[in-house]
């Protein structure tokens, strides 16, 4: 399968469809980055906090070794971490991704979240009672160090994660480089229409996480709903002969949203990428959109006192 491409702002490309490797195991990850590769991947979405990017670098070298692709036809995101926001931590932080990838540059670095916690030690600092301590770092003076890391060298583009729009406003109203996309939390139920709008007149793509649902996230209950299994999206992978995770997936390309879902799991990576060989009509778009309810998986409540925790606005 071949990919297509988005054009961003800088005039890079990036595949519009990649893997995501959140909770993908170091066990595991190696043989699904691989399996994906031969299938077609050529965009990995990782980053420092899943503590498994050695594993993802061990499969992108196996698989340059043995002829499958050059390291310019891959796409290699990483993000920034909460506890590396200040100004000294950020070009380290993003020298050990590239360590742990055995990359030379990254095609795309992020910033994690817009909220710094205490630095120096654990990704997760806590209190004696559980309560993750933070730092009051502003992403702004992270985001100046990501443009240093540009003309370093270090990256090709940078870019935002979980940002609302008064964020982004002032990293445009500080920065030089616009941030290429801010990846962000995107399916029917969370469609992001507010955002994406607000993005793309500003030149920034959107970047659709948790696409299916999250439904592997570590806080999952039973009875939450699960998006793969609501009955109106099976009654319309049913309709077009396809799975409701290819249905989640097309909705997002069709929309030109990039879009990462995760898998560790061969049948699924393969599937998965079979979404470029037919279209969703204008109505079933429609009725995907209609499912929107502010339905979010990733709210990260336990820090919603922090300064810069970007969900308490209308996007
Ligand atoms: N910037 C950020 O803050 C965040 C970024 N992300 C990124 O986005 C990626 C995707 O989001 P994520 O939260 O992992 O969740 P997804 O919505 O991609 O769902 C992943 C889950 O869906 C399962 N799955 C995958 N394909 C299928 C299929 N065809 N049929 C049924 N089940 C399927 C996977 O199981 P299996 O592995 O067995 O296939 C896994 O349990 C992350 O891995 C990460 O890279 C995610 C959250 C936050
Ligand atoms: C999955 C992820 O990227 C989080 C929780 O920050």
């Amino acid at each position: 399968v071949q990919v297509p491409s988005v054009t961003l702002n800088n005039g890079k490309k990036i595949p519009i469809f990649g893997l995501g490797t959140w909770k993908s195991k170091p066990g595991e990850v190696t043989q699904a980055v691989k399996d994906a590769i031969n299938c077609g991947y050529r965009h990995f979405d990782c980053a420092l906090v899943y503590g498994n990017e050695p594993e993802v670098g061990a499969a992108i070298k196996a698989k340059i070794d043995d002829g499958t692709v050059k390291r310019e036809d891959l796409f290699i995101t990483s993000k920034l971490w909460n506890t590396f926001h200040s100004k000294k931590l950020v070009i380290p932080s993003l020298k050990e991704s590239l360590t742990n990838l055995g990359l030379d540059y990254l095609d795309l670095y992020l910033i994690h979240w817009p909220m710094g916690y205490k630095e120096g030690g654990e990704k997760f600092p806590q209190d004696a009672s559980g309560k993750v301590l933070y730092s009051d770092v502003d992403y702004v003076d992270s985001w100046l160090e990501l443009e240093k890391a540009v003309s370093l060298g270090l990256v090709k583009s940078i870019g935002l994660s979980n940002f609302n729009k008064d964020q982004i406003e002032r990293i445009l109203e500080h920065g030089k480089i616009v941030p290429v996309t801010n990846q962000v939390e995107c399916h029917p139920y969370l469609n992001q229409k507010k955002l994406i709008e607000y993005s793309l007149s500003k030149n920034i793509h959107i970047t659709a996480y948790s696409p299916l649902g999250s439904p592997d996230r570590p806080w999952a209950k039973p009875g939450d709903p699960l998006l793969l299994e609501d009955p109106k999206i099976v009654a319309i992978a049913q309709k077009y002969n396809k799975t409701p995770a290819q249905i989640l997936i097309r909705y997002q390309i069709q929309r030109n949203v990039i879009v990462i879902p995760k898998s560790v799991t061969k049948s699924n990576i393969e599937s998965n990428i079979q979404v470029f060989d037919f279209n969703i009509t204008d109505e079933g778009m429609k009725i995907l959109d209609s499912f929107d309810c502010n339905g979010r998986f990733l709210h990260l409540n336990a820090v919603k006192d922090h300064k810069y925790w970007p969900f308490n606005t209308e996007f």
